[in-house]
């Protein structure tokens, strides 16, 4: 399916992801209004807004991780390089596969470093043998700047590592099914500013190869880490724009009033 572009989208880059008067609900609730957006291939996206607007609602819009939640509806279009994410014939554990995810809190499995790992390509076939296990493994632990502090210890459960290693193990754990777009819900709200700082390093290296969306409180770490931005406001998008304008001169005063910090 090929949608016409947006006048705000995602200037000359390809779009990954395409969104068309997306609602959402949870029982009577309107959680997510009439949103429509394009997020670019190989660029940092990041979602901003006050406490309850609707940003990780959203967010697992694109990967259907609403589906698990009870009495939640989604309506309208989203489509993943023009397929529409929520036809029948989609398969939502394989289209988390090509869409990955980073939770707020890190979340190892109570399994060793290495099992944390391989679970994404084991699960998917993605390996032919052992050898080949180990080199995704050791390529996801790589990308993700924790191999050399895990190298030696990978079978030791994930569980023991530090809370930035944990959520390094994590973001490991996404990437090694080879995702195409890596949602990244809060990331570092769990981190002190050390961690934080190389989780945002990696993200800066990780757009070479994807489509990151970051849901972040930090409006510091929005302007470091993302080329566009999205406001949310009470379930509406209202404005979504490059960061840099978002940051230096939004053309709405709800957005103005939140980076000034009079709201949220
Ligand atoms: N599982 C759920 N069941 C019912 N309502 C929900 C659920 N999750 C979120 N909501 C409601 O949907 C709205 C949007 O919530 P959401 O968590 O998406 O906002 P957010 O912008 O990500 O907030 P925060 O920044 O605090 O994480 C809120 O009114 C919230 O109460």
């Amino acid at each position: 399916m090929i949608l016409p572009r947006l006048q705000d989208a995602a200037d000359n880059a390809e779009v990954k992801v395409s969104a068309r008067n997306v609602n959402v609900f949870y029982g009577q609730t309107h959680a997510i209004k009439d949103v429509s957006l394009d997020i670019a291939d190989k660029s940092v996206t990041a979602f901003i807004g006050p406490s309850g607007c609707g940003k990780s609602t959203f967010l697992r819009c694109i990967n259907r991780m609403n589906d698990t939640i009870e009495g939640c509806r989604v309506t309208g279009t989203l489509l993943l390089d023009g397929e529409d994410i929520y036809a029948p014939a989609v398969d939502p554990v394989q289209l988390r596969a090509r869409v990955g995810m980073v939770f707020q809190k890190p979340n190892p499995f109570p399994k060793s470093i290495y099992d944390n790992v391989a679970y994404g390509p084991r699960i998917h076939g993605l390996a032919a043998g052992k050898a080949e296990l180990d080199a995704i493994v050791e390529e996801a632990l790589r990308k993700a700047a924790l191999w050399n502090e895990v190298k030696d210890r990978l079978d030791a459960p994930g569980t023991g590592l530090s809370g930035g290693q944990q959520q390094r193990l994590c973001i490991a754990r996404a990437i090694a099914t080879q995702p195409e777009v890596l949602l990244m819900d809060e990331p570092c709200s769990a981190l002190d500013p050390i961690a934080t700082a190389q989780i945002e390093e990696l993200i800066e290296e990780l757009r070479e190869g994807f489509s990151v969306v970051i849901v972040t409180h930090s409006m510091q770490q929005a302007a470091r880490v993302s080329q566009k931005t999205a406001f949310f406001h009470m379930g509406t998008m209202v404005e979504y724009d490059d960061t840099t304008r978002i940051f230096t001169n939004p053309s709405d005063q709800r957005t103005q009033d939140y980076i000034t910090g009079r709201f949220g």
